[in-house]
């Protein structure tokens, strides 16, 4: 039987299992003294403990305070300034993803502005270490050994109205919760977003979409991070929006959206809108249970259901381990209990396989597979 422990979702959070579970040594770095430029390296970049010189503290017993708040896991919250940014070493990624499943990234931090996101890349090209953008975990699939780089959880979260229904949003805000804000105040063209776990730069990147709609089609302009760290504005219509794609699926190195000019219409209906497709949502899809949407794109650019080709099949309750394919729709997989990332991808596997042998479709994932080491 699942331990408790296991069936908490993240909101039981990091502070109780920093003690409890992590079987690793903890470090706490600290990013205090400005970067040198770029190219550069930090001064006094020791690392260890009792050097005066260091700015890398070692772990002494207390989370960072961004690690310590509850907001950290997902919530929104407008942007709080914060000092320097810190990176956290050993944190399990299972507490980042809707899945639950992944081992330890070697180092992550939590940002939560443009500077601070500034400074991660920095500290990543310094250490040489590659970067995961990560928003809500809504959409990965982490390895049970982690990632042996930087992750930067992207929790740059602010959102304003900036007139005539341009609204600037932080890359970090819940896209779901600003769907429910925007139709609840009667703006329309975000009702399709009611539901969707993740954030608005995780639904801009995979250009998410529901219901006939998609992000795509409400963006005016995106502010990101090349992997240099030098920050860009793009125009909407540069983006080459198409089903569940954007450009930045494209680019070699890793970006990071920053933030997102919105554009809305008035609309006296978006409310109702939204109530029935979150009606429709509840219905068809396992809400509430550890997954991670759907895990194959829909073929024929989006025409025909992968989760009603799987369905055909009899695949609905297949298990492979700890996994299994819901019966509720058959492209969400669930991790019942204790699942690893090889159970995962040994069931996606098997789906892909049969399904191809049966409909003659080949099925590919939408969901990112994270190895370990890139
Ligand atoms: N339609 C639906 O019902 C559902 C849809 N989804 C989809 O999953 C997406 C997941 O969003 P989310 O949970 O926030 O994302 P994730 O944390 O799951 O990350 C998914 C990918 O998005 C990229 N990404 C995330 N944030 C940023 C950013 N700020 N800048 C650049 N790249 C970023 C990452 O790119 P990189 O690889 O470069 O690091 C990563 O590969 C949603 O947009 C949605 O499309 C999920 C569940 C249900
Ligand atoms: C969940 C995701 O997005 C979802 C999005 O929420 C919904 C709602 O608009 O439409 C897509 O699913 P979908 O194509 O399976 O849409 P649904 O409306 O659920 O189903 C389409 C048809 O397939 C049938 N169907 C679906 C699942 C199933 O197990 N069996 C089945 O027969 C349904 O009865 C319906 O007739 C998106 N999936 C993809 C891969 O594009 C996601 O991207 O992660």
């Amino acid at each position: 039987a699942c331990p408790a422990k296991e069936v908490t979702t993240r909101e039981s959070g990091l502070r109780g299992v920093a003690f409890r579970k992590l079987p690793y040594p903890l470090k706490r770095l600290r990013l205090s003294a400005p970067m040198a430029a770029h190219s550069g390296r930090p001064h006094a970049m020791a690392t260890g403990s009792g050097s005066s010189t260091s700015h890398f503290l070692v772990w002494d017993g207390r989370w960072p305070h961004s690690l310590r708040s509850r907001r950290l896991r997902g919530t929104a919250r407008v942007t709080r300034s914060m000092g320097d940014l810190e990176i956290v070493q050993n944190v399990p990624l299972k507490r980042y993803c809707t899945w639950n499943i992944g081992g330890p990234a070697q180092a992550l931090a939590v940002v939560k502005s443009a500077e601070d996101m500034s400074k991660a890349f920095r500290w990543a090209a310094v250490e040489d270490r590659p970067v995961f953008i990560l928003g809500n975990g809504s959409n990965v699939l982490f390895d049970n050994r982690g990632f042996e780089g930087l992750v930067i959880l992207n929790r740059i979260a602010h959102c304003e109205h900036l007139g005539d229904g341009f609204f600037s949003v932080g890359a970090g805000y819940p896209i779901n919760k600003l769907s429910a804000q925007l139709s609840r105040s009667g703006w329309g063209g975000l009702e399709f977003a009611i539901g969707i776990p993740g954030t608005v730069g995780g639904a801009v990147y995979m250009n998410a979409g529901a219901h006939g709609q998609d992000t795509g089609g409400i963006v005016s302009s995106v502010r990101y991070f090349d992997g240099d760290g030098r920050l860009h504005t793009v125009d909407g219509a540069c983006l080459q929006f198409g089903y569940r794609y954007s450009i930045f699926q494209q680019m070699e190195r890793p970006v990071a959206i920053a933030s997102i000019t919105l554009s809305l219409m008035r609309c006296n209906r978006a409310r109702q809108r939204a109530t029935e497709y979150w009606r429709r949502r509840v219905l068809s899809q396992p809400a509430a249970a550890r997954t991670a949407g759907c895990v194959f794109r829909n073929p024929g650019g989006g025409s025909i259901s992968a989760g009603a080709l799987i369905d055909q099949v009899g695949l609905k309750g297949r298990t492979f381990g700890g996994a299994a394919v819901s019966r509720r729709h058959a492209n969400f997989f669930l991790n019942k209990c204790s699942c690893s990332s090889d159970d995962m991808l040994r069931l996606i596997d098997v789906v892909k396989r049969e399904v191809l042998m049966h409909s003659g479709v080949k099925l590919f994932e939408e969901v990112v597979v994270v190895p370990a080491k890139s």
